[in-house]
C-alpha cells in the first residue's frame, strides 16, 4: 500500500481546523496544509497568540503549538497546497440552500462544487478526494463527474469521510473516536483508497473503530446519527412541557428511563432547544431527500424533530413573557450565555438568537453575557434573521463582559448556554442587584432549586412545574 506523504485540507474551519490538527500530531511524518480562501481566518490560524485561534476548543492551542510549523501549516495558497497533496480532504461548509430549488431544505453544495473544480484545475498527478464536509447521499457521484469530465487525465478516488466530533469536546472526540467511518468504491483502486485513509486514522485509534463500507452508505450514515442524536433531544424536550403540566420532573424521568441499557443515558438533557450548524441543517437535508425519492410519510416523520425543537424555543421565551405579567416591554432581561452549547464560541443557530427575537419583539431590552462569543458576533446573528434594523438591535440589546454588570437593576435572567462559571456565580450577590420580584428562568437546568429559592428568586427551570 502507497502510504500518504502529503494532505491538504481545504477548509479551515471548525471541523478542518482540529481535524487536521489532531492527524498533523499523531503522523508526524505527514505534511499537512489546511487552506483556506478566508484570509483572516488562516492569519488566525497562524497567530502567535493561541487565545486568537478562530476556534475556541479545550485542548486545542496545546497541540497547535506542538505541531504548527513542524508538519501542521495554514495557508491561503489554495492551489499550490492541492497539487502538492496526495490526499486531498474537502472540509468546506455545506448550509441549507436559502435560494432556488430546495430553498431552505436542501444542503447548499455550490462550495463543493468549486472545490471540485478547483482540484480538477489545478491536479498534475493522481489524487485521493476526501469528503470531510457532510453531504447528502449520492454526492460523490457528482464530485467525481466533475473530476473526470474537466481533469487533466489524473485519477482521482473519491472517499466518504464523514466527521461526527462535537464542538467543545472536539479533541477528545477525535483522540477518542468511538468510530471513524470511511465509504469508498468497491473497486481494487477503491479499497485500496480506504485503506491507505484507515491507515492515517490507525496511527492512533485501534483498527476495529475504523469502519469501511460503500459511499452511499457512508454519506447516508452521516445524516442518519445526526438526526437520531438530534430526536433525542427533541423527545425529551417534549416530555419536559408535560413535565412542567403535571409536577412530574424531566431530570427524573430521564434517568429512570435512562438506566435501560436499551435506551441509554446520553442525550437525555432537557433544554431550550438544541442549536449547532449541523442538526438542523442535516435533518433538513434528510427531510428534502426523503421528498426527492418520493417518500413523504419518512420526511414528515423527521421533520417533526425540528418543530418540536422550534416548539421548545418558542414555548420558553412565551413562558418568560407570560411570567413577567404579560408584558417585557422596556423590562431589563440578562442573558446569561448566547453560545449554543459550552465550551464552544460557535453561535450558529443557537436556541438564544431565537428567545432574543421574539422577546425583542416585544420590545425587551436585553443585555447578554456570554465568556467567549464576541459583541460583534451575536449582532452578526441577530441582524442576519433581518427582523428588525440593525440599529434596532444594538439599541434594544446590548453586550457586556461582565456577569455582575448584566444583571444590575434587571428584572429576570436567562440561562441559555451551560457553561460552567454561571453554576459557581454568587447569585446571593446577583439576586441583591436585581429588581424585585427577581426572577431567572433557567433553560439549561444548571441551578439548584431549592438554593434559589431559597434566596427568593422566582426561578423556573424547564422541566420542573
Ligand atoms: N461544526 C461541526 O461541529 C461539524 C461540521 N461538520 C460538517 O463539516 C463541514 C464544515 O463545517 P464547519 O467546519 O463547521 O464549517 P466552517 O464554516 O467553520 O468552515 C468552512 C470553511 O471553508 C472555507 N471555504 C469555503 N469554500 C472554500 C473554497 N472554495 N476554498 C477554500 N476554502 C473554502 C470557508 O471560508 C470556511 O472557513 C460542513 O459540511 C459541516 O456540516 C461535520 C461534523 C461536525
Ligand atoms: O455534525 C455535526 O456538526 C456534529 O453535530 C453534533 O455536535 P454539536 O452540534 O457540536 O454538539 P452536540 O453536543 O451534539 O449538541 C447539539 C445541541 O444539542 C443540545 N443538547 C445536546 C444533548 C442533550 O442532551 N440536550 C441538548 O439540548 C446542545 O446543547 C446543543 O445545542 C453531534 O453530536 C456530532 O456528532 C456531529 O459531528
Amino acid at each position: 500500500m502507497k502510504h500518504i506523504k502529503n494532505i491538504c485540507c481545504i477548509g479551515a474551519g471548525y471541523v478542518g481546523g482540529p481535524t487536521m490538527t489532531v492527524i498533523a500530531n499523531k503522523c508526524p511524518e505527514i505534511d499537512v496544509t489546511v487552506v483556506d480562501i478566508n484570509a483572516r481566518r488562516i492569519a488566525d490560524w497562524n497567530s502567535e497568540n493561541l487565545n486568537e485561534l478562530p476556534v475556541y476548543e479545550p485542548g486545542l492551542p496545546e497541540l497547535i503549538k506542538e505541531t504548527r510549523g513542524r508538519n501542521l501549516f495554514f495557508s491561503t495558497e489554495v492551489d499550490a497546497a492541492i497539487d502538492k497533496a496526495d490526499m486531498v480532504f474537502i472540509s468546506v461548509n455545506t448550509p441549507t440552500k436559502t435560494y432556488g430549488k430546495g430553498k431552505g431544505q436542501a444542503a447548499d453544495l455550490k462550495y463543493i462544487e468549486l472545490c471540485a473544480r478547483n482540484i480538477a484545475k489545478v491536479a498534475t498527478t493522481d489524487k485521493i478526494v476526501v469528503e470531510k464536509s457532510t453531504l447528502p447521499v449520492r454526492t460523490a457521484q457528482a464530485i467525481k463527474n466533475i473530476l473526470d469530465n474537466t481533469g487533466n487525465g489524473v485519477n482521482f478516488e473519491i472517499l466518504s469521510n464523514p466527521e461526527f466530533l462535537a464542538e467543545g469536546t472536539a479533541i477528545d472526540d477525535l483522540l477518542n473516536a468511538d468510530r471513524v467511518l470511511i465509504g469508498g468504491d468497491e473497486t481494487e483502486s477503491g479499497q485500496e483508497a480506504k485503506n491507505a485513509l484507515s491507515w492515517v486514522y490507525e496511527h492512533w485509534l485501534p483498527k476495529e473503530r475504523v469502519l469501511q463500507t460503500n459511499v452511499w452508505s457512508s454519506e447516508l450514515s452521516k445524516l442518519v446519527a445526526n438526526a437520531f442524536l438530534a430526536q433525542r433531544v427533541s423527545s425529551i424536550n417534549s416530555i419536559s412541557a408535560l413535565c412542567e403540566k403535571t409536577d412530574a420532573n424531566v431530570a427524573e424521568v430521564s434517568r429512570a428511563i435512562g438506566f435501560d441499557s436499551r435506551i441509554g443515558p446520553k442525550f437525555l438533557n432537557a433544554s431550550v432547544g438544541f442549536g449547532g450548524s449541523c442538526f438542523q441543517k442535516d435533518i433538513l437535508n434528510l427531510v428534502y431527500i426523503a421528498k426527492s425519492f418520493g417518500l413523504p410519510e419518512v420526511a414528515d416523520y423527521w421533520e417533526q424533530v425540528i418543530l418540536m425543537n422550534d416548539y421548545q424555543k418558542r414555548r420558553f421565551a412565551e413562558n418568560i413573557i407570560t411570567t413577567l405579567y404579560n408584558t417585557v416591554s422596556g423590562k431589563k432581561i440578562a442573558f446569561y450565555g448566547w453560545a449554543f452549547k459550552k465550551d464552544t464560541n460557535d453561535t450558529r443557530e443557537s436556541a438564544a438568537i431565537y428567545v432574543a427575537d421574539a422577546l425583542l419583539e416585544e420590545q425587551a431590552e436585553i443585555v447578554v453575557y456570554d465568556p467567549k462569543v464576541t459583541a460583534e458576533r451575536i449582532y452578526a446573528d441577530l441582524d442576519y434573521l433581518g427582523t428588525r434594523t440593525s440599529e434596532e438591535n444594538r439599541r434594544l440589546l446590548t453586550v457586556v463582559t461582565d456577569p455582575l454588570e448584566a444583571i444590575q437593576n434587571a428584572h429576570a435572567v436567562a440561562v441559555l448556554t451551560e457553561w460552567d462559571e454561571f453554576k459557581s456565580y454568587d447569585w446571593a450577590a446577583i439576586f441583591e442587584a436585581m429588581l424585585k420580584p427577581a426572577f431567572v428562568f433557567d433553560g439549561r437546568r444548571i441551578l439548584d432549586s431549592e438554593k434559589m429559592d431559597t434566596l427568593g428568586f422566582k426561578y423556573y427551570k424547564i422541566g420542573e412545574s
